[in-house]
């Protein structure tokens, strides 16, 4: 566990740009909009290390005393709900549009529309991380959307966190799982592991899983590439049908089938814990398992 360092307070992001304040409807400036989401990020990741080092007891004093020294930071940026407010103007415009369209393509390409129409059948898909209720209302006559958030924003949109949700009650139970630049916001890394396997077991014999992470996560991290990427995903047993992204873009995508057998090809021990796989100035994102 590292040691607490010491908090020294950035400039409050409140004060970068009027606009984005909370409170404020819009942020005509997208620096300060993704100044916002940034530090939000790196406040929730410290979040959960303070934590893990107060549990284990580490330099308790120091721990207790950043970790409230963050809480009041990300109460002066607004919260969870500045968060969101910020997610859905930035992103937004980053990409062109909601991340839903991607899917939608996709299934779409797959035959999915079109055969859930012909049976007069929909397909159920968990949007997790909905900041909007109806991202895909255009397909009501093919989709049957159950949006969930950790914080809901409109009553449509389930409050829940999806890694409690009962891996029992939820065994095999959807088509499709969409997780939508959620697994970068999870601070922990082996949280993040956590949640593709449990996506895995909640998907049903073939169901898909649909996966947005900022570019950079798989192709600036030091311990992430494409390639580790999808050797982890294959022990989970999700096979790739579909990815999408450009050098210089912002976004990556991909759209996995859940396989009958996991894969033995990979040694999941590489999966275990981070290893530098490209020195250099980069990220820290990685997944574990
Ligand atoms: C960056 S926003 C992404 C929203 C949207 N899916 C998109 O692609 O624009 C991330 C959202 O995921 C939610 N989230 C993160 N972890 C979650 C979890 N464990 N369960 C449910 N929602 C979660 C956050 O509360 C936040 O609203």
């Amino acid at each position: 566990m590292p040691k607490a360092r010491k908090h020294k307070r950035k400039t409050p992001i409140t004060t970068v740009e009027a606009s984005a304040r909370p409170g404020t409807r819009g942020s005509s400036n997208p620096i300060a909009t993704r100044a916002l989401i940034r530090r939000f990020h790196v406040l929730i990741k410290r979040r959960a290390q303070l934590e893990k080092a107060i549990e284990a007891g580490d330099g308790l004093e120091n721990a207790r005393k950043g970790l409230a020294d963050v809480d009041d930071e990300i109460e002066e940026v607004g919260g969870l709900s500045a968060y969101q407010r910020m997610s859905t103007i930035g992103q937004g415009s980053d990409r062109g549009g909601g991340s839903e369209k991607v899917l939608i393509e996709w299934l779409k390409e797959l035959g999915l529309a079109s055969a859930s129409l012909k049976k007069h059948t929909t397909l159920r898909l968990l949007e997790v991380g909905a900041l909007k209720p109806d991202n895909y209302a255009s397909c009501t006559a093919w989709i049957q959307n159950t949006p969930i958030d950790l914080r809901s924003n409109h009553p449509a949109i389930v409050e829940q966190d999806f890694l409690l949700m009962s891996e029992a009650e939820h065994r095999e139970k959807w088509d499709i799982i969409s997780l939508s630049l959620v697994l970068n916001f999870v601070p922990d890394a082996k949280d993040r592991g956590r949640m593709l396997r449990l996506a895995h077991t909640m998907l049903r014999p073939d169901g898909l899983l649909f996966i947005a992470l900022p570019l950079p996560c798989i192709l600036n991290s030091r311990y992430l590439t494409p390639e580790h990427f999808a050797g982890l995903l294959q022990i989970i047993g999700l096979s790739m049908i579909k990815s999408r992204w450009k050098e210089g873009g912002k976004m990556a995508y991909w759209l996995l089938r859940k396989t009958p057998g996991k894969s033995h090809t990979t040694d999941p021990a590489a999966y275990e814990s981070k290893k530098v796989l490209r020195p250099g100035k980069r990220n820290n994102f990685v997944i574990l398992l």
